[in-house]
């Protein structure tokens, strides 16, 4: 949603542009000054890309708001992100109110999408509406995410009807990792026509905007010229109306394997272990403190 190239980042260094003396990007970023869900359908009409990127906490949720990333999605990819579980499936809705919390309270600009975890929304409408309910009472989140096509629609139509905006989410769905039998591309070959029906069937149930994540890039533009709602690529090529990274794999936080599709706009590992190493070495040799930093 700015007119900017998408990768402006990729040429900024690590270092503040001169523009905002803060540091960090411009402080307004063009287009909306708060995002809202017609700003999506908007940006397909226009052809302008929509960014999102996962935050879990306050600090980071502020710096993209002034980076003028259009969405954050309080992933359940906290749960490996933040909590150091294996996989997505344990993490809780109690788990995820507070770091949703942290993040929809952070931003001026941004429109904050709350992820549903496993196990809350699959027993039927009223436990979907149930969550979505504690997440719009309880966070400030101005939407909700949960995964599935097809056999979401019930769900996803019980809490659009109570006027909560809903992402869907096709494709992978890691949440069903064993069900799918493991991290599998979707929507390859025969697996279109799932894909396109998971398409449909979530437009049709009134979500405002799909995520397709891991899907073939040819798969995910047939997707995008059938749905009048923008589609959210994750590993689902270039040809979606917008993009989403997990943020901790996009700045190089994360050290274990990441994604093919993630670029790495940093280094963070990188800087943070460089300057622990460094701190060490200073409160060692009493480098650190000196009286400037005594009273
Ligand atoms: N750090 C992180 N990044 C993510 O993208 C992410 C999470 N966590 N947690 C929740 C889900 C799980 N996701 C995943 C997990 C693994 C692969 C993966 O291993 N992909 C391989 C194999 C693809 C293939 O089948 O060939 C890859 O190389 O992309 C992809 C997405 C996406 N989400
Ligand atoms: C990978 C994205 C789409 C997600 O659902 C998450 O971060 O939890
Ligand atoms: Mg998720």
């Amino acid at each position: 949603m700015s007119e900017h190239a998408s990768n402006d980042a990729a040429s900024d260094s690590a270092n503040a542009p001169a523009e905002n003396p803060y540091g960090g990007a411009a402080k307004t970023a063009p287009g909306p000054k708060r995002v809202r869900t017609r700003h999506f359908q908007n940006a397909k009409r226009e052809g302008i890309k929509i960014t999102g990127l996962t935050s879990y906490d306050a600090l980071t949720a502020r710096i993209f708001d002034e980076a003028g990333i259009d969405f954050l999605l309080v992933g359940d990819s906290a749960a490996n992100n933040v909590l150091g579980y294996e996989t997505t499936l344990p993490v809780t809705l109690d788990e995820l109110i507070p770091l949703t919390r942290a993040v929809a309270g952070a931003v001026q600009r941004a429109f904050v999408v709350a992820d549903m975890p496993f196990g809350s929304y699959e027993n039927g409408p009223d436990e979907a509406l149930r969550t979505a309910i504690r997440f719009m009472k309880e966070t400030g989140a101005h939407a909700v995410k949960l995964e599935g096509g097809e056999r979401s629609h019930k769900q996803i139509r019980r809490v659009v009807g109570a006027g909560i905006p809903v992402m869907a989410h096709i494709g992978y769905t890691p949440q069903s990792e064993h069900g799918l039998g493991g991290h599998i591309i979707q929507g390859r070959g025969e697996g279109i026509k799932q894909l396109l029906a998971d398409a449909e069937a979530v437009q049709d149930a009134g979500a405002f905007a799909v995520v397709l994540e891991m899907v073939p890039a040819d798969a995910a533009r047939q997707v995008t010229e059938l749905l009048e709602i923008p589609t959210i690529s994750v590993g689902g090529g270039p040809h979606c109306d917008g993009q989403l990274l997990v943020w901790t794999d996009w700045a190089g936080l994360t050290t274990g394997r990441i994604p093919k599709f993630v670029k790495q706009y940093a280094n963070l590992a990188g800087v943070l272990r460089e300057a622990a190493t460094e701190w060490r070495a200073d409160v060692a040799s009493g480098a650190y403190p000196t009286e400037e930093h005594s009273y």
